[in-house]
């Protein structure tokens, strides 16, 4: 079998880590700055970072668009931090964001920030479904993340957040890792610890399973 083809895209953001996470994760990676390099892709990772200029970035060459059509056309997408905020398909304080293109699709709503500020950055071990060796916790970093505040019918949650958020969420879990078919979305950012358990789940998506 050969190895599935993974773009990471590389306007902005943790990058590096990606790619190192993929290639640790048995994939044939690249990274993507404009809609051309799509081509031939299987997966494409949108990193964390930030969402406004990555967003600002991409729109001279209708980036978001050229990656919605790909996942349209079958491509599996991983949205992580600033990434899940391009992939969902509503966001909650989008002025920030208004007037630009995202890519989409994932049916759930977001919130900028919704855990709080830079100060309000934590680290939690989760349980994830799905995730080979699933007893051991996943060492999650959250930087400025996106709250998930609401989920369409179709998304499965993978994982949920012990740490409520700045609103509405008090009390409840709030869903951090979530999949929708070929999408996949994280609050967190899973390219910053040596755990790539998470990548490989994306790699063997994107590959079929
Ligand atoms: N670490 C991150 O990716 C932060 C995301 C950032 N708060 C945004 O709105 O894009």
């Amino acid at each position: 079998m050969t190895a599935p083809q993974i773009g990471v895209l590389a306007l902005q953001g943790a990058v590096a880590e990606h790619v190192r996470a993929l290639a640790a994760s048995g994939a044939e990676v690249r990274t993507v700055h404009r809609p051309a390099e799509l081509e031939g892709l299987d997966g494409l990772v949108v990193p964390g970072g930030e969402s406004t200029t990555m967003a600002r970035l991409a729109a001279p060459v209708r980036l978001m668009e050229a990656v919605r059509e790909r996942h349209d056309a079958g491509m599996a997408v991983f949205g992580t931090c600033a990434g899940l905020i391009l992939l969902a398909e509503s966001v909650a304080d989008a002025e920030a964001l208004e007037g630009f293109e995202r890519i989409r699709g994932l049916d759930v709503r977001v919130r900028r920030n919704g855990y709080g500020s830079q100060l309000d950055s934590f680290t939690e071990d989760l349980a994830v479904a799905g995730l080979p060796g699933e007893e051991h916790p996943l060492s999650a970093v959250f930087i400025r993340a996106p709250l998930i505040e609401e989920l369409g019918e179709g998304v499965e949650v993978l994982a949920a957040s012990e740490v409520a958020g700045t609103q509405g969420t008090d009390g409840e879990r709030s869903p951090v890792a979530v999949r929708q078919g070929r999408l996949l979305g994280a609050s967190f950012h899973p390219e910053l610890t040596e755990d790539t358990r998470l990548h490989q789940l994306f790699v063997e998506m994107a590959g079929g399973a």
